[in-house]
């Protein structure tokens, strides 16, 4: 069956195509659909593609049943739930790099607009008005831009206004004195920034950390006659204080992109002859908006098809070598996880996870997660995902500990897990042998060789002679048959462990019949 797209914002078509081109992919765009028109629809889709306008909401992803990833054609993502989108299980991914460009060149059109009140003149002259007084501008060269955010967009601007002969100074809390010095700014705090600049644009997402950084306050420590620039997100200054400090006269101009609410056509900042403006436009170039849904879209296309995406945001994003390299341990860690859910009895409290061998050298945090959605998807169903794994394992209480070991165990690889519940702890482990072929190789204390896969029958037994004829024959009778079986004892005549691989799922009356030989302390079907 295809998988359903919804584009809900507009797209550029060029950028669309790899969806398009996808053999297992439907598309739909639907612009413009009300919240309430989205939600009723979401539940066919297996993937959403917005920009900002679509607001998706907690009530929209609830509603989702099916929804495996929303891709946003842009960085911002401020405009979806993220912590829905987790507990729900659906990955967000976004376009980091594709717009960095066209907003660090809107950045600087609104820079120079702003210095030289290119849009106040022009207005006026449409009007038919020659006045060569009213818009008397500023030089950049030798004035002081303030950067207060020095990531893709902040630091393409700081390059970009040295070329326009600016002194630049910088402030984020990434920004090391070895990367300004390589990138030419001087940096300090957020207040010896304000306090020294004569234009000020900020580039940081809008976070709780971030949300009015610029305030009353703020504009109070900031030069007289100040200049600010906001291509980021509306709600970093806060409008209500520039509001304020441009009719006080404090802030002599405000180039404004975004504003705390969009559309913002009634906005009383707009009102006032120092404050230019432009409706969200810093990502809206032909370059940008064809990168942006090519990046987006490739990561729609690679996640419903092959379960992985390159720019995760409720995810660490797992760089391509090192998912080469792990990913033939997906299939064992989940399998790993699942089986132990059949073993520990109990609610679980503790989940500790060891690597060891070569898996030392690599990045395993994904195979942690993996094994998490093993240990819980028997109980919690299939909503249990990669994405919402060690979120749903927080919420319920378990602790998740991760260690490397390099002692050499025997297997050049060696994955260990350890549950611990209120009444038992109970552990597995696994290996791939030659690096391809998944093992469980240990359970708890007993040594064995058993193919993670299928239907497989656990049994806990006295070590006496004659049980596994026993065994054997009761299969036959029950007309059941078997394809492995594996047999593991602590002590000659003490405890020992059989574990068969059968050709069916068990049923409870075949269980029965099988825990009436005498010997058999314990039996636990399984199916992984
Ligand atoms: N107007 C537009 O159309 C448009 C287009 C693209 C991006 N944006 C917005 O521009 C902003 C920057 O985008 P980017 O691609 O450069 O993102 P980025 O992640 O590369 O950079 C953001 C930087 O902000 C820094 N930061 C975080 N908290 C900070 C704080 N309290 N003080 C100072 N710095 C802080 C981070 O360390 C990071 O370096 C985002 O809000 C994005 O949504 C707007
Ligand atoms: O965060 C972004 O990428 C920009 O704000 C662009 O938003 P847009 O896709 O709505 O133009």
């Amino acid at each position: 069956m295809a998988f359903k797209v919804l584009i809900s914002d507009p797209l550029s078509e060029d950028g669309i195509q790899p969806l398009r081109a996808a053999d297992n992919i439907e598309v739909d765009v639907q612009t413009s659909l009300s919240a309430d028109e989205l939600a009723e629809k979401i539940g066919e889709y297996d993937a959403l593609l917005v920009r900002s306008q679509t607001k998706v909401t907690r009530d929209i992803i609830s509603q989702a049943k099916k929804l495996k990833i929303i891709g946003r054609a842009g960085v911002g993502v401020d405009n979806i739930d993220l912590s829905a989108a987790t507990e729900y299980g659906v990955i967000v991914v976004n376009a980091p790099d594709g717009n960095t460009n066209s907003a660090a060149e809107h950045t600087v059109a609104m820079l120079m607009s702003l210095a030289r009140k290119i849009p106040q003149a022009y207005a006026a002259l449409k009007n038919g008005k020659w006045d060569r007084k009213t818009h008397v501008g500023v030089e950049l060269k030798g004035k002081t831009l303030g950067v207060i955010g020095m990531g893709r967009i902040g630091a393409e601007v700081a390059a970009r206004a040295k070329g326009q002969r600016m002194n630049v100074i910088a402030y984020d809390p990434f920004l090391t004195k070895d990367r300004a010095d390589k990138l030419g700014v001087d940096f300090g705090s957020v207040e010896d920034v304000i306090k020294v600049a004569d234009f000020i644009t900020v580039h940081t997402p809008l976070i709780k950390e971030t949300k009015h950084l610029i305030n009353k306050e703020a504009f109070a420590k900031m030069k007289d006659g100040v200049r600010i620039i906001n291509c980021a997100r509306g709600g970093i200054i806060d409008e209500d204080a520039l509001y304020d400090a441009v009719k006080s006269g404090k802030v002599a101009g405000a180039a404004l992109d975004v504003f705390e609410e969009e559309p913002a056509t009634d906005h009383r900042l707009l009102e006032l002859p120092e404050v230019i403006a432009t409706p969200h436009l810093g990502a809206s170039t032909v370059e940008a908006q064809e990168n942006v849904a090519i990046d987006v879209s490739h990561d729609v296309v690679r996640y419903l098809t092959e379960g992985v995406a390159r720019n995760p945001v409720n995810l660490p994003s797992v760089p391509k070598e090192v998912l080469n390299k792990i990913e033939p341990y997906f299939h064992l860690s989940e399998k790993l996880g699942t089986f132990l859910t059949y073993l520990a009895t109990g609610v679980i409290e503790e989940i500790n996870i060891s690597y060891s061998g070569e898996l030392t050298e690599m990045e395993v945090a994904p195979l942690t997660r993996n094994t998490i959605k093993g240990l819980l998807k028997r109980h919690l169903g299939d909503h249990v995902n990669d994405v919402n794994a060690s979120y749903l394992a927080e919420k319920r209480g378990i602790q998740v500990n991760e260690n490397k070991s390099s002692t050499p165990k025997g297997f050049t690889n060696l994955l260990k897990v350890e549950v611990k519940t209120k009444d038992v702890t109970r552990s597995i482990a696994g290996t791939l042998l030659n690096g391809l072929a998944p093992r469980i190789v240990q359970v708890d204390a007993y040594t064995v060789d058993v193919v993670p896969e299928g239907n497989l029958v656990v049994i806990k037994h006295n070590d006496r002679p004659g049980v596994i004829g026993k065994v054997g024959t009761m299969f036959a009778q029950k007309d059941i048959n078997i394809g492995a079986m594996q047999v593991g004892r602590s002590d000659v005549g003490g405890e020992a462990i059989m574990i068969l691989t059968v050709d069916k799922n068990l049923e409870e009356e075949e269980i029965e019949a099988l825990k009436q030989i005498d010997e058999i302390e314990k039996l636990t079907a399984m199916e992984l």
